[in-house]
């Protein structure tokens, strides 16, 4: 089976690139108050690495899949998020970076669910989350067999059941990073809300009392925890921390963690321990609630005391210059959430993830 690597050389007319990059920049980055460097120092020459040309390949082309969901959670408003996140400023910057680009809609879709009647079962419209996450598997699927790089946009995080099952049906031996302030382990059982935004990991996984949701007796190919790492924890429900224990996720760091080691320590254990080899694929699975509320305000489950924009795009720089990043998933902008000048900043922020990850840099990383 052909693999397809997120390609990290980009060939480019620099001054075209300085040109709409700083426009986008001057536009909306400075209007932020966050650690950035001055702007003469935020793009730097393409990294020449051996190990960045020898995952290269040709200069690709990327699939934003919106997944226009919010069933998996209650609030309204993430459905509407990857139209304004991929805005026609942010798709101009992605095609100077030197992408051939294009979008996948993936809409959710109503499927009324049975009425749960076991005692102690939480689960909310789970017929219409497995619908929907279905549509998000063949958008992304599709994706892959075009030899493109997929990036979901979401929507919210259950959707990641979808783009993960189709990368894991192409490489069994994905590795995932879940960046969140969520663990999303929880089965019907432990859930405290009912919401599927906070499973994807035990349906993947295949836990279990995942099927006491109706519709998800077991159907995605099975992510082994051996194959996750957390970035961003801080907010993990009891339910969760023991499933994290028995199903022996070890590779879960949370802020303290952060704030002890650095991320450069934490993104170099969790690559050690998902791509030894510097092969092996990478799923990253980006929920904007991973960063702190100051980032990322219009969010449905907003932490306090998260990842600064800084720190998570020094994250992105770290995997993207392993050349394995092979999906990724962007999830739970909330743009009906606060102010406008809330969603804004979640959206810019939401964009400058995106962005670094296609190759836009803004500080040298090695690890
Ligand atoms: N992806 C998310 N934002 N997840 C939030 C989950 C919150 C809580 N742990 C729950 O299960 O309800």
């Amino acid at each position: 089976m052909q693999v397809v690597f997120l390609n990290q050389c980009c060939i480019l007319g620099y001054d075209r690139l300085f040109f709409s990059l700083s426009l986008f920049i001057s536009i909306k980055f400075l209007q932020m108050n966050t650690e950035v460097a001055p702007l003469s120092e935020r793009i730097t020459p393409k990294e020449h690495s051996p190990l960045v040309l020898k995952m290269t390949r040709q200069k690709g082309q990327v699939v934003f899949i919106w997944g226009e969901s919010c069933c998996g959670q209650k609030k309204d408003g993430p459905q509407t998020a990857p139209q304004r996140v991929c805005s026609e400023e942010f798709l101009a910057v992605v095609r100077s970076l030197g992408w051939k680009l294009s979008i996948a809609r993936a809409p959710q879709v109503f499927k009324p669910s049975p009425k749960i009647v076991e005692k102690g079962v939480n689960c909310y419209e789970p017929f219409s989350v497995f619908a929907t996450c279905e549509n998000v598997r063949q958008k992304v699927a599709a994706a892959h067999d075009a030899g493109a790089f997929p990036m979901l946009v979401g929507g919210d995080h259950c959707l990641a059941m979808g783009s993960i099952a189709a990368s894991l049906e192409r490489q069994p031996n994905l590795g995932v990073i879940w960046f969140d302030a969520h663990a999303d382990i929880n089965t019907p059982l432990t859930s405290p809300s009912g919401n599927m935004h906070g499973m994807p990991l035990a349906a993947l996984m295949n836990l279990r009392d995942i099927q006491k949701a109706p519709g998800f007796e077991h159907r995605y190919p099975i992510l082994k925890p051996e194959r996750v790492a957390y970035i961003g924890l801080r907010d993990v429900d009891d339910g969760e921390k023991r499933l994290i224990n028995e199903m022996g996720l070890s590779c879960a760091f949370n802020m303290d963690d952060l704030k002890r080691y650095g991320m450069k320590e934490l993104v170099k254990q969790v690559l050690k321990k998902l791509c030894p080899t510097g092969t092996e694929p990478i799923h990253l699975s980006f929920d904007v609630d991973g960063m702190d509320p100051a980032e990322a305000p219009s969010t449905g489950t907003p932490v306090a005391d998260g990842v600064r924009l800084h720190e998570a795009l020094e994250m992105i720089q770290y995997i993207r210059a392993t050349g394995c990043l092979y999906s990724m998933d962007v999830v739970e902008v909330n743009p009906s959430l606060g102010t406008e000048e809330d969603a804004e900043v979640t959206i810019t922020n939401a964009q400058l993830v995106m962005a670094h990850t296609l190759g836009y840099t803004t500080t040298k990383a090695k690890l």
